[in-house]
């Protein structure tokens, strides 16, 4: 199956401080990948590299099978993004807005902009403005997707949507991902939200992608053990974490270590928490 985005092995230090080492990512049709890493970890800045926004110091980005740092006017028609940060549009009515935008893009589909209009409860005479910036954030998403982009790259799209708006925007978003073919990638630090929706998770730490598949396979075998031997040899497994009684570990298949006195499976809150307990 053909990559809808490939990151292959992406380097990128700021000032002399690696921030991204060597990371590898691919996303195909439905598949919505959950993004996760602490604040500063790179995710914004990977998502601008896999845009050609920024350049990598080493590696290649492409997007629809086109290098990143070169994509054409038809190729970026197909990709929806919302980056963190608050948009343009003041003086316009989100009306005004939409149609400005919906004119760059020959798929827009006003049906969709209507019914997404309706669910986030956006008037469309507001001034784009006076929204709240949740209000900003969901016009922002209707922006990125109301024409249907094949790939959807979202930073922290859900952060100031209330929890009924978000539940909502996040079903119809693992929807429309499983029924366009498309393929989503999105940061969040709300684990539930990405638990609920996303089919495959991403964690950035320390600049390395320490854990990158199917959301089940992580639950399945993500493990938090306690021994009492600190020479333990764990070497079956990839280890996410190590203390000197304790370790976060990945690829447990019922293996048993004499010295293991307990075995703990982990939501992926309690992974990215114990992930990162130093
Ligand atoms: N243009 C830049 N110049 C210098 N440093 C930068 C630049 N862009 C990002 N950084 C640094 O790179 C690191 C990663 O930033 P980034 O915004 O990618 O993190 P993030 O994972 O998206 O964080 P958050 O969860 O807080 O949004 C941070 O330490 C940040 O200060």
């Amino acid at each position: 199956m053909s990559d809808l985005l490939n990151l292959n092995q992406i380097t990128k230090s700021f000032d002399g401080v690696a921030v991204l080492n060597n990371i590898s990512l691919a996303i195909q049709p439905g598949m919505v990948v959950g993004l996760l890493g602490k604040n500063g970890a790179g995710k914004t800045t990977l998502m601008r590299i896999a845009l050609g926004l920024q350049q990598p110091d080493s590696g290649l980005a492409t997007c629809l099978g086109m290098a990143s740092n070169a994509l054409n006017i038809a190729v970026k028609e197909r990709i929806g993004y919302v980056p963190q940060q608050a948009f343009g549009y003041d003086g316009f009515t989100v009306r005004d807005a939409l149609r400005l935008h919906a004119s760059f893009y020959p798929n827009w589909d006003h049906g969709l902009e209507c019914s997404w209009l309706k669910r986030f409860q956006l008037a469309d005479n507001q001034v784009v403005e006076k929204l709240s910036i949740g209000q900003r954030q969901a016009l922002a998403l209707i922006m990125a997707m109301a024409y249907r982009p094949k790939l959807l790259l979202l930073d922290e799209p859900v952060a100031s949507l209330d929890p009924i708006t978000r539940r909502a925007f996040m079903s119809d978003l693992f929807e429309l991902a499983l029924e366009s073919g498309s393929g989503i990638l999105f940061s969040s630090h709300i684990t539930t939200d990405l638990e609920r929706v996303a089919s495959h998770v991403a964690l950035i730490k320390d600049g390395e992608l320490i854990l990158n598949d199917e959301i089940d396979t992580v639950k399945e075998q993500t493990r938090l053990i306690r021994f009492t031997d600190s020479n333990i040899d764990l070497s079956t497994v990839k280890v996410l974490n190590r203390h000197a009684q304790s370790a976060v570990i990945f690829g447990y298949s019922g293996q048993v270590w004499p010295s293991v006195t307990a075995v703990q499976t982990l939501s992926l809150e309690q992974l990215f928490i114990e992930v990162h307990e130093s």
